[in-house]
């Protein structure tokens, strides 16, 4: 199993809550970094590619899912870990997993979907299939069979 895509952030004071503890909310603020960071890692951004059937329009990935379950609290000034891997590719969606943790112990795990689609201004978004190119990149993060 290749390993996955791992980046390290601090706990900001505007991270956490009165309870001194990170924000829920922050967690999938991290996630979100992470994933855009592994992207860049690989040669694409989060601002877009460019649409295999030519044309002007913007290919990007919005989000149709995101959950997050916590279990040990982060604090301010923490470094955490965040690990990044694909956990399913789809025609035309990505679903990454996260695991945040700080000194090797987990603090939380989540997952996100992101769907591969042709923006037009003032148009709903259009899924199109993954192109091959970037479905071979993230790949390389793939944690199951027959991804
Ligand atoms: C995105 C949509 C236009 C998709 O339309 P629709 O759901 O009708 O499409 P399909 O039914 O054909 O499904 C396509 C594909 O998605 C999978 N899927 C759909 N829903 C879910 C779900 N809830 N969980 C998991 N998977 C789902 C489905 O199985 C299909 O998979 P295949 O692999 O088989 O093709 C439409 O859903 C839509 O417009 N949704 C609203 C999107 C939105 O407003 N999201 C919130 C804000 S977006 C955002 O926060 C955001 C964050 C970023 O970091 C970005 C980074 C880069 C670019 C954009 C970003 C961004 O927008």
């Amino acid at each position: 199993m290749p390993a996955p895509f791992r980046t390290r952030r601090m706990v900001e004071f505007a991270d956490t809550d009165m309870a001194g503890i990170m924000h829920f909310s922050a967690f999938f603020r991290f996630m979100e970094g992470a994933e855009h960071a592994l992207l860049r890692s690989l040669g694409l951004s989060v601002y877009g590619i460019d649409d295999p059937a030519g044309g002007d329009a913007v290919i990007s990935f919005p989000r149709v899912g995101a959950s997050c379950d916590f279990s040990s609290p982060a604090r301010c000034e923490d470094q955490l870990d965040i690990d990044v891997s694909v956990k399913k590719l789809g025609r035309s969606s990505v679903t990454y997993g996260f695991r945040l943790s700080r000194d090797g112990d987990e603090l939380a795990a989540g997952q996100m979907t992101s769907v591969c689609c042709r923006m037009r201004t003032g148009q709903k978004p259009e899924p199109i299939p993954l192109p091959d190119d970037v479905a071979s990149l993230l790949r390389r993060y793939a944690v199951t069979d027959g991804v």
